[in-house]
């Protein structure tokens, strides 16, 4: 195998040729519209400049495919250039700037609101309104009993590590995985074969170390601040979630929640009466979380307050198949299989998801379903589908409780990012809320044919209760009935050992005797049974979406002035159109006005841009915040109504009648339209020079 950091050092000399011939074409452009060169001078360097393009491709390709990631050098550069234009043209701002901020907290500005509200628009049609899913809003400020009872209190950690010196904190998995990754790729002083393996799989279990072996680890692998090289403290749990007080007494603790779905857990029971009593059913929420991150540097992928799309299906654990799976069977994303990543390889592969079901790759039909249902929404919003895979979880990184999960990832220059998680959670969320609230969270099947079965039950003695607990007595005899199954069994064991049992209710403590009640299982003929539902999660991160939508939709303008574009999918531009007055002339910005009324009756998104710079410049602009079409109008609209549209990416131009604009930029906007489907209906136009 060649070294990696050959192929690395061949892609940047490629990269660097494609620069010089860039400037080349530029300046002979140049000189060819001054007369000095012939055009065919320019024609010749513009197909060297492509053949020299292909090379690097390949080159990148042999890079990537050598080490499995995203070509190195120029991703700062690229990335530099694209926040450029988002800070620039206010897609984000980071919040409270004039104050001087505060990490991990972003402002969207106009087109990073739009986008936003488009993106989240277009989740809420094709998930909630295709699957007739209850939507709900719920409150950000949840009461901690609420997360103690989902384990957020106790387990919500992240291990943190301090700067002895400075006192500034840091992810310690993520400084130590910093360095593993670093040792394992130096290439200058490369790892023994046995360090490298452990390195390897160290790495792997990251995310499982108890806070004793990963100070070890970071101890062995001498890691220190990264700001400052100081000294770095031993690790020890930082719990995440924002708390607070409710009420003004401030005895009442409350959390900021950290995931909008316990909202619909505590719901459950009112959504699925709403429901007519029936499974499966599917509830989303919408919402911000808190997440009190540790060290949030990434951008708008790692913040402290984030936009959260959340669908619990909750199922009947003995069936999880899904009545649309057909629709999604021949669908094949890129799986990262357990398998795939054990594997030689260690390369994910497209599957369809009918495959991966009936080979038990996915666990079900519904959790496959909904990885099906991601990856078109992810197609339908403009991600480029070679950069999305499905990577499932290790058996060591998932719950002891949870049944599969697989992270949709998206490839930007960060490496690959979890932007939405898909989880089978069982049971355990409903389980948990019950246990806490002491509120049965069950939905109840009727069987085919009545079966006989063994059924616990639980009959209070409420005489000598009665005498015992007096005006208490009612109260006990009703917690008592409404044990779980495991927490009756386990009084049953304590009572029938002649111990004593503590009953909790209400917030006190009752002792049972033996004698209190009777617990016992009977068989009996069943026509139904109470059960609790099993539930599906997919987890989506808005923000993290939108950044990486960012990253797949910029790029720089072939060739001469090095614009930068997005390409984002008119579906999702903050923008769906910019209408153009040629010159600054009360005639033409009069039709201009009347053209941005109709597209506002047609719900599209317009500005009119009457600076008069130069046509290319407006172009320009407008292509820098990726609006999709433009609209221009000139003398001849005054003499034949009619106008140019000009489509983003192509660049290429066509005369329409002013009268079937705004429906035309409607269908394109919705997709139901191509560009190609315009070309070919209306006569192209001449470009004006873009210069
Ligand atoms: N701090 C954050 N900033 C932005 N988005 C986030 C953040 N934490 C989670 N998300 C989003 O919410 C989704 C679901 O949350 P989940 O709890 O599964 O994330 P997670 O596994 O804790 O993420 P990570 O391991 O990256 O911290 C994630 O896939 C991601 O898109």
């Amino acid at each position: 195998m060649i070294d990696p950091k050959v192929l690395e050092d061949e892609f940047h000399a490629a990269q660097e040729a494609v620069a010089r011939q860039g400037d080349v074409v530029r300046s002979l452009k140049a000189q060819a519209k001054e007369g000095h060169v012939e055009r065919s001078a320019v024609d010749e360097a513009i197909e060297m400049l492509k053949q020299v393009k292909i090379d690097m491709e390949r080159k990148q390709k042999a890079y990537e495919d050598a080490t499995g990631k995203t070509a190195g050098a120029n991703k700062e550069a690229f990335r530099a250039a694209m926040t450029n234009a988002l800070e620039r043209r206010l897609f984000y701002i980071p919040s409270f700037k004039i104050y001087g901020s505060v990490a991990g907290f972003y402002d969207y500005g106009p087109p990073g609101c739009a986008m936003k509200q488009n993106v989240t628009q277009t989740w809420r049609n094709h998930f909630v309104l295709e699957e007739n899913m209850l939507e709900v809003e719920c409150p950000a400020v949840t009461p901690e009993i609420v997360l103690k009872a989902s384990g957020h209190v106790d387990r919500f950690t992240d291990f943190m590590v301090k700067d002895v010196k400075t006192g500034d904190c840091y992810r310690a998995d993520h400084l130590l995985e910093g360095t593993l990754e670093a040792a394992l790729e130096d290439t200058k002083a490369p790892l023994s074969k046995e360090a490298a393996y452990e390195a390897r799989d160290l790495l792997a279990r990251v995310g499982e170390l108890g806070a004793a072996e990963l100070g070890a680890a970071l101890t062995k692998y001498g890691v220190k601040a990264p700001d400052t090289k100081n000294d770095i403290s031993d690790p020890f749990p930082f719990n995440l979630m924002f708390k607070t007080s409710i009420g003004p007494r401030g005895d009442m603790v409350g959390y900021l929640r950290p995931e909008t779905a316990q909202g619909i857990f505590v719901n459950f029971k009112d959504l699925l009466y709403y429901n007519g009593s029936k499974l499966p059913f599917a509830a989303a929420q919408i919402g911000s979380s808190y997440r009190n991150e540790i060290s949030p540097r990434a951008g708008l992928l790692r913040v402290r307050e984030f936009t959260q799309a959340e669908i619990e299906h909750f199922v009947n654990p003995a069936d999880k198949s899904h009545p649309k799976f057909k629709s999604v069977a021949d669908v094949a994303p890129l799986l990262y299989s357990r398998a795939l990543q054990m594997g030689d390889e260690k390369k994910p592969k497209r599957i369809p998801l009918g495959e991966a079901v009936s080979q038990g790759i996915i666990a079900n039909e519904t959790l496959a379903y909904f990885i099906g249902r991601t990856y078109l929404f992810g197609e339908k919003i403009g991600l480029n589908t070679e950069r999305i895979r499905f990577r499932q979880h290790l058996q060591h990184e998932m719950a002891h409780y949870a049944e599969d999960c697989w992270d949709f990832e998206v490839e930007c220059s960060y490496g690959w990012v979890e932007c939405a998680g898909l989880a089978d959670r069982s049971a355990y969320d409903l389980t948990a809320h019950a246990g806490m609230s002491k509120v049965e969270l069950n939905a109840y099947e009727r069987f085919p044919e009545p079966r006989e079965e063994d059924v616990l039950t639980i009959l209070p003695n409420k005489k000598e209760l009665g005498k015992l607990f007096k005006k208490d007595a009612q109260t006990i005899a009703e917690a008592l009935e409404a044990m779980s199954e495991c927490d009756a069994l386990e009084m049953q064991g304590k009572l029938a050992a002649g111990q004593a049992a503590p009953l909790k209710t209400g917030g006190r403590t009752f002792e049972m005797q033996p004698g209190f009640v009777e617990i016992k299982k009977e068989r009996k003929k069943l026509s139904g049974r109470n059960f609790t539902p099993g539930v599906i999660e997919p987890s989506f991160g808005i923000g993290r979406i939108l950044y990486c939508l960012f990253e797949h939709a910029f790029y720089t303008r072939e060739g001469d002035d090095q614009r930068t574009v997005f390409r984002f999918t008119p579906v999702t531009a903050p923008v769906k159109c910019t209408v153009f007055p040629l010159l600054q002339r009360a005639e033409l910005n009069e039709k201009a006005e009347a053209m941005s009324a109709a597209l506002t009756r047609e719900r599209l998104s317009n500005t009119v841009d009457t600076t008069g710079t130069t046509v290319g410049k407006r172009y320009a602009r407008t292509d820098e915040i990726g609006v999709p079409f433009a609209i221009t109008i000139d003398y001849q609209t005054l003499e034949d109504s009619t106008a140019t549209l000009r489509e983003r990416d192509s660049t290429a131009q066509v005369r329409v009648p002013l009268a079937d604009l705004p429906g035309l930029v409607r269908r394109l906007t919705d997709m139901e339209l191509s560009w190609a489907d315009v070309a070919a209906q209306y006569p192209a136009q001449a470009p004006a020079s873009e210069d």
